[in-house]
């Protein structure tokens, strides 16, 4: 199962190597549990590790390949990030997409070799979403043929960009770019921001940490302000745009490549995504196969909290989607990797595609995600609230992703464009232009589901049905815009008004994708017994999926009450049927007790002695008496006693 979870059997059993090398490495293992860390020790402990990783790295895994090094950075380095965590998902990838061969050259060499740090800085304090209304400018001086890059007012301090605060010694840098008086939008430039050597911010630069966030701590998100500060016109990224000396702008050939590194987080996060929940999930699952409370029988023992349908409903539709979201995740590695060969080529005709993809599954994924880890978490009872569990980390630092790299909402808006072009075509009697993505958008729908007529319910009645649901969600959010618009309203006042309807339609064509990468997933697999529990999964995924969003299809009859009935008896049934094989289900995803970080979820299920040795080393523990008590409670209740005296 764990071949099937990773992509193949190759990297699985690279993943257990990693792990067995490093269980024999304790220099590589939190010298202490993280929640008894402050910051200041967290950041330490992770550069500590950083540097050994950097020193060892060669012996462990082959460090050209993306997936080891993954593995690598979670088992050692964990999720609250690191201080090179922006270096590698970003800043690289930006070099990789937008710096011309001789900048690679001069920059990414160094880069790939740690000689130097770098981010990635495009938000403002004032603006995130909005790019184009960024206000960090990049003058072009024709004379010196330098780019002047400033803050202008308080505004348009960087603001947020991971591992700036502290750690980075360069980022990419995104500003809009204006030469001769004309505002040619936001670009990205090489900034060096602190001395190689002293390490100490250049002149030019304001620099520092904007504090404690609510997870993801180890990162030191950052500030960044320009006084007129100079950089040579190279350090403008030319692999795609190019500015001559004589300030000359030459066009690259589709007007968003800028946006690749953002595209290459939302491509990667996904999987990324699918591992946070994998891990709730397990220590969620592990623990409740140990924790006993109540009878089902009252003549027997207290049952494992497993049991109750409650909890398996609870965690079972979430372990689904897990594996539903690391399918989809895989294949969206592979065309993003494909549409960046292709940009290579000066063949830009996928990324549309890829952007209103990426687009919405980041915010399908990122907000079930979220939602499925906090299930996860309360599962657990009161032992979930303890940072024992860990959960709440994991929490933390995975809703992050509903934020970053756009706000779910508004990139929900990215993908609906791509639908309302769609249902644009469908409606002018031009279906057959439509793109492998959205051809269901020109099908014709049956009249009613046979989803409990067909002899063995295969996944095709549910595919139609899911897609009649995102092709009249689409149809309608698109029929409601353009009424506005034929009412007078302009494009964007229109669209303001249908975007919670377009919005649903988003998630819709979303979540009918991800049914069919799970089962495209299945198909392909050919171990009988894989399949079959493979096949329960699904099963359980494509009824819980349909309930959720039944109203849609009932409203039209499409469903009947009765078929909904039926699915939800199919739902019960696939919950008792995963039960036996629940805790293989996580367990296949092969995460050592290391990785997980958790007390509640470690694999000898020995819960209530960790949980015990735990408490007894938290730093509170270390004396009987606080100096809080010596200096304030102690005094409090004598002068209470006195004064009763
Ligand atoms: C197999 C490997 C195993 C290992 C895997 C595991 C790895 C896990 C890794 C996980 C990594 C996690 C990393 C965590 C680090 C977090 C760091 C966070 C960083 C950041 O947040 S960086 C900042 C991110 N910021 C944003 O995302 C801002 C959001 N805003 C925007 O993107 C844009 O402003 C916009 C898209 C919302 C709007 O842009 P704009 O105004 O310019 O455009 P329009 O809305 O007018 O659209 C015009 C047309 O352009 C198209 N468009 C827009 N973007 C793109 C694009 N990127 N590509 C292609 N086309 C694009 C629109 O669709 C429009 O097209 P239309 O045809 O006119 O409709
Ligand atoms: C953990 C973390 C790490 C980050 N790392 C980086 C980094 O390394 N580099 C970097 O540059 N940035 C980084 N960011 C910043 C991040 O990319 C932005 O916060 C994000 O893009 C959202 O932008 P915003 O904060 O401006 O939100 P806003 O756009 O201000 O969102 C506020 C609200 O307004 C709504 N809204 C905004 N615009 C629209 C619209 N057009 N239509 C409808 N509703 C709208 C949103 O839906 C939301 O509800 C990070 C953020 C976080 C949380």
């Amino acid at each position: 199962m764990a071949a099937q979870i990773y992509s193949g059997e190759k990297y699985a059993s690279r993943r257990r190597e990693i792990s067995a090398n490093l269980a024999k490495r304790p220099e590589f293992h939190d010298s202490k549990p993280l929640p008894f860390m402050t910051r200041e020790e967290k950041i330490l402990e992770s550069s500590r590790k950083l540097t050994l990783i950097s020193k060892h790295m060669n012996e462990i895994i082959d460090p050209s390949d993306k997936r080891e090094l993954y593995h690598l950075n979670c088992e050692v380095l964990g999720i609250e990030g690191n201080p090179m965590a922006l270096h590698g998902d970003m800043f690289i990838p930006a070099l990789t997409a937008q710096a011309s061969d001789e900048q690679q050259e001069k920059w990414l060499s160094r880069a790939l070799r740690r000689e130097i740090i770098g981010t990635y800085a495009q938000t403002e304090l004032g603006h995130g979403t909005n790019l184009r209304k960024l206000e960090t400018i990049a003058t072009y001086d024709v004379d010196t043929q330098e780019f002047v890059l400033h803050t202008p007012q308080i505004t348009a301090l960087k603001w947020w960009p991971g591992n700036l605060g502290k750690s980075s010694n360069y980022a990419v840098v995104v500003a809009l770019m204006i030469i001769k008086g004309k505002n040619y939008g936001p670009q990205t430039f090489m900034v060096p921001l602190r001395d190689e050597k002293t390490h100490q911010p250049l002149k030019g630069i304001t620099i520092g940490d904007i504090g404690p966030k609510l997870a993801y701590n180890i990162v030191d998100n950052g500030f960044l302000g320009f006084d007129h500060y100079r950089i040579p016109r190279t350090n403008l990224l030319m692999r795609h745009t190019r500015v001559e000396p004589d300030g000359t702008f030459v066009k690259p050939p589709h007007a968003k490549i800028n946006y690749s590194a953002m595209v290459h987080v939302r491509s990667y996060m996904i999987t990324g995504q699918a591992i946070m929940l994998a891990y709730a999930l397990t220590i969620a699952t592990r623990y409740s196969s140990v924790r006993r409370q109540g009878q089902i029988d009252t003549t027997q023992p207290e049952v494992k909290v497993l049991e109750y349908q409650t909890q398996q409903h609870r965690l079972f539709p979430s372990i689904a989607r897990a594996y539903a979201f690391v399918f989809a995740g895989a294949e969206t590695v592979r065309l993003y990797e494909r549409v960046l060969q292709e940009v290579e080529t000066g063949n830009v005709s996928l990324m549309a595609d890829l952007h209103a993809l990426t687009s919405g599954l980041k915010s399908v994924v990122t907000h079930q995600t979220a939602q499925g880890i906090e299930q996860a978490r309360m599962a657990c009872g009161g032992h979930g609230y303890s940072q024992a569990s860990y959960i709440s980390e994991i929490f933390g630092v995975a809703v992050g992703g509903c934020t970053y790299e756009g706000e779910n909402l508004v990139m929900l808006q990215q993908l609906a464009r791509y639908l309302v072009k769609s249902a644009g075509l469908v409606q002018a009697g031009q279906s057959s232009k439509l793109g492998p993505l959205v051809a269901y958008l020109g099908a014709k729908s049956d009249s009613t589901s046979l989803i409990d007529r067909t002899p063995t319910p295969g996944f095709a009645e549910y595919v139609k049905t899911f897609q009649h649901i995102a092709r009249k969600q689409t149809l309608k959010a698109a029929q409601k815009l353009f009424g506005f618009m034929e009412k007078g309203d302009t494009r964007e006042v229109a669209w303001n008004k249908s975007t919670v309807e377009l919005n649903r339609a988003s998630r819709l064509h979303t979540r009918l994708y991800i049914v069919e990468a799970f089962v495209r997933r299945v198909e392909e697999v050919a171990d009988p017994r894989l399949k079959e529990v493979l096949t329960d999964l699904l099963r359980l995924h494509v009824n819980y999926e349909l309930l959720d969003v039944a109203a849609y299809a009932l409203e039209d009859g499409f469903l009947s009450s009765s078929q909904l009935d039926y699915i939800r008896e199919q739902l019960y049934f696939y919950l008792a049927k995963i039960r036996p094989n629940a805790v293989s289900l996580v367990d296949s995803w092969e995460f050592s007790d290391r990785e997980l970080r958790s007390v509640l979820g470690r694999r000898d299920g020995n819960v209530y002695e960790n949980l015990f040795a735990w408490a007894k080393a938290s730093p509170l523990n270390k004396t009987d008496v606080l100096p809080s008590v010596d200096k304030y409670l102690k005094p409090l209740m004598e002068s209470a006693r006195a004064s009763k005296l």
